[in-house]
């Protein structure tokens, strides 16, 4: 068997496209959507990535609104910022492009943030509501996961998935989209403490790889027919390279590749975020 491609690039391309049509609406009524982002420090990996978002923004007609702050950048001074696009009228909603430097404590700056500007669906407010099944922002990387399965036609529904990766970005809050009633998956989290988890992997319908930890799922470990994400990003002098072995794709019925996989439906979904946000305010 060789895998179906869950081509991430083409899908985000489409869904950036619908969003298009629902930004020149928004206009047509007098309002600019805007992506505000902070970026602390000067980590080129996220560098790129918010770069790359506010490419995206400009391709579907949102207004981009750039923070910057040195890696020096104390406490206060990410705080301040937080403050001011808090205050930003023209800022529907930002991110705070994680990780931030050592030294600066994350969660502190995630909780100042107002909740009804989580672009990201990181705040423990969203998180929180996530949990209680009331409406707001999804945390990205795991709704473009659920995009890119459901585009694809992937059956989620009473899927045994298996995350690896406790990370806050995707391990942590994936379990809580993935057991809503409208997707009814079981899902199982796997980490570092995990005794067995080659025994986990093989009864997955759908493995979510998001250890950062280079070629760590192999083909033996792959249930025949299952659906295998790739969302780890270690580098090698030829670039990025996945969780998820290349031999996987002889076991898996669908993989998602790496680069062009979840993380062009991670920007997606931002964007899609966002005009949620702007539509939800214009309805009052
Ligand atoms: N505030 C946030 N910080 C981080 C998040 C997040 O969702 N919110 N996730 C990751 C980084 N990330 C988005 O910020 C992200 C990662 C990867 C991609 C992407 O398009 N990747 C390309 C490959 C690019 C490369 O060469 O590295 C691909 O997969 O095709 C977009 C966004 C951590 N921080």
């Amino acid at each position: 068997m060789t895998a179906q491609i869950l081509d991430g690039k083409a899908t985000a391309a489409a869904i950036k496209s619908e969003l298009a049509v629902r930004v020149a609406a928004l206009k047509e009524r007098g309002i600019v959507p805007g992506l505000g982002t902070v970026l602390v420090g000067d980590d080129p990996g996220s560098r790129w990535y918010v770069n790359g978002k506010h490419r995206d923004c400009a391709e579907v007609g949102i207004a981009s609104i750039q923070r910057e702050l040195p890696a020096t950048a104390t406490q206060q001074e990410v705080e301040a910022v937080v403050r001011e696009l808090n205050a930003d009228p023209t800022c529907t909603g930002y991110i705070v492009q994680l990780p931030l430097p050592k030294g600066l404590d994350q969660n502190t700056v995630l909780e100042l943030m107002d909740p009804d500007k989580d672009a990201d669906g990181l705040h423990p407010t969203s998180l929180g509501r996530l949990a209680l099944g009331i409406e707001g922002p999804l945390p990205c990387t795991p709704y473009g996961i659920v995009e890119l399965l459901r585009r694809h036609k992937v059956e989620i529904d009473g899927a045994n998935v298996v995350v690896v990766g406790r990370g806050v970005t995707v391990g942590r809050s994936i379990g809580l989209l993935l057991t809503r009633k409208t997707e009814n998956a079981t899902v199982t989290l796997c980490h570092t403490g995990t005794r067995d988890l080659s025994a986990h992997l093989r009864q997955a319908d759908i493995i979510v790889a998001a250890a950062g930890v280079p070629h760590l799922i192999k083909p033996e470990d792959v249930k025949p027919g299952a659906a295998v994400l790739d969302v780890g990003v270690s580098r090698d002098e030829n670039g990025v390279v996945g969780d998820v072995d290349p031999r996987v794709a002889e076991v898996a019925a669908w993989i998602s590749p790496n680069p062009g996989g979840v993380g062009p439906m991670t920007r997606a979904m931002l964007l899609n975020n966002i005009v949620e946000a702007a539509e939800r305010r214009a309805a009052g």
